[in-house]
């Protein structure tokens, strides 16, 4: 058993006040806001930890009050559960002005005994939850805005288009991953810091200080199953790296596929790698997988932070102006030198012109 009682990391709590000291104006809810964030995740971490001995596997029975979100989803019962124990760990401190979550269709509103603040909360309370069930890693993903000022003097409710900036204007962004250990990585807008949960002492200690991303990898992650619907760019790409040591890359690729991103970007993060979930044809309704308040950009910010790059394909995650809360987006990030190779590929006027070639459309040729 590891000796934590004389331990000389950080603890969470210890980063944040240094990290304040920084910014004496800072009046403290921030971090606040942020150690109830960690508390959602350690008990969302416990609930993952007791699985099926807590009665809190398989899906959510509609004779519970539901079974498919907004997203036409079915929503696991730890689905449930961990958006509520985000919410009553996050709402009570007058930290916050709003929130939003991918299991609610509209913002959620701070009940009137507690006070308001300057922050809006998004978040994905348990991202991989297709995964729960297997036993392998699942996480919890938030972003943190500031609310907009008219909001903040004038104390009403929060609607859809305060939530709607785009990542560069995030505040802060992490992540908790349930896996082997259960981590908090975080970023402040000032590198990328991880954190690993000491169940001895039921605390965050800071074991992943100032994380950096590999700007070249030899691995890369996307639902294969998939390819059929590619756009040309992406099929480019990872034929390329199928071709390995005998193909243009003159080196050979591993692949990898979780089925839970915030897995993936976790081994991103420890030893570069890509992930691609791209727009595809599979249903044009939805312009990709993943969403881009909860998912896509605050994964972009943690990306960028420790010196990879996040994208649409096309353009910066960040840049990116929402249109809608749920709204859905093709996301490539991790190594810099790979997500900027597959940007090009969408931006060479071959590729643009593939796009728009009959013989590369649907039942072409070139499609599986
Ligand atoms: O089923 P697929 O195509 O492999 O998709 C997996 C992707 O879906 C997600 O599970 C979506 O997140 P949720 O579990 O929060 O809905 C990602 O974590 C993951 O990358
Ligand atoms: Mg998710
Ligand atoms: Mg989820």
């Amino acid at each position: 058993m590891p000796m934590t009682l004389r331990s000389n990391r950080s603890t969470l709590t210890q980063f944040l006040i240094e990290e304040r000291r920084r910014f004496p104006s800072a009046s403290g809810d921030f971090n606040s806001l942020i150690l109830d964030v960690s508390l959602a995740c350690k008990g969302i971490a416990k609930a993952v930890a007791f699985g099926e001995l807590a009665g809190v596997m398989g899906n959510h029975a509609a004779d519970e009050g539901g079974s498919v979100n907004v997203q036409g989803e079915t929503q696991k019962k730890l689905d449930v559960l961990s958006n509520e124990v985000f919410m009553q760990r996050t709402e009570w401190s007058g930290s916050l002005a709003g929130m939003a979550s991918e299991e609610m269709d509209a913002p959620y509103q701070i009940p009137k005994q507690y006070p308001r603040g300057n922050y809006l909360i998004v978040f994905d309370p348990l991202d991989g939850s297709s995964n729960i069930d297997v036993n392998v890693s699942v996480g919890s993903i938030f972003s943190i805005l500031r609310a907009p000022q008219e909001v903040i003097d004038s104390g009403r409710d929060v609607l859809e288009a305060d939530f709607l900036q785009p990542g560069c204007k995030q505040v802060a962004a992490g992540y908790a991953l349930y896996g082997p250990t259960t981590m908090l990585v975080l970023t402040v807008g000032d590198g990328v810091n991880g954190f690993t949960l000491d169940p001895n002492i039921g605390e965050f200690m800071l074991t992943h200080p100032k994380l950096r991303i590999p700007e070249d990898t030899q691995e890369f992650a996307i639902n294969a199953s998939n390819a059929r619907f590619w756009e040309v760019p992406v099929k480019r790409y990872v034929d390329e790296c199928l071709a390995g040591k005998t193909g243009v890359r003159g080196k050979d690729f591993n692949m990898r596929w979780i089925a839970s991103m915030v897995a993936e970007a976790h081994r991103i993060l420890m030893r570069g790698g890509v992930f691609m979930y791209p727009r595809d044809t599979k249903d044009l309704s939805k312009p990709g997988r993943l969403r881009l308040l909860y998912e896509a950009n605050p994964m972009g910010m943690i990306m960028e932070q420790a010196g990879g790059r996040a994208s649409t394909g096309e353009m910066p995650m960040l840049q990116v102006k929402p249109t809608s809360l749920h709204q859905r987006i093709g996301f490539v990030f991790g190594s810099k030198n790979e997500v900027e190779r597959i940007e090009r590929y969408h931006h060479e006027p071959t590729a643009k012109a593939e796009l728009t070639n009959p013989l590369f459309a649907e039942r072409s040729l070139f499609r599986d």
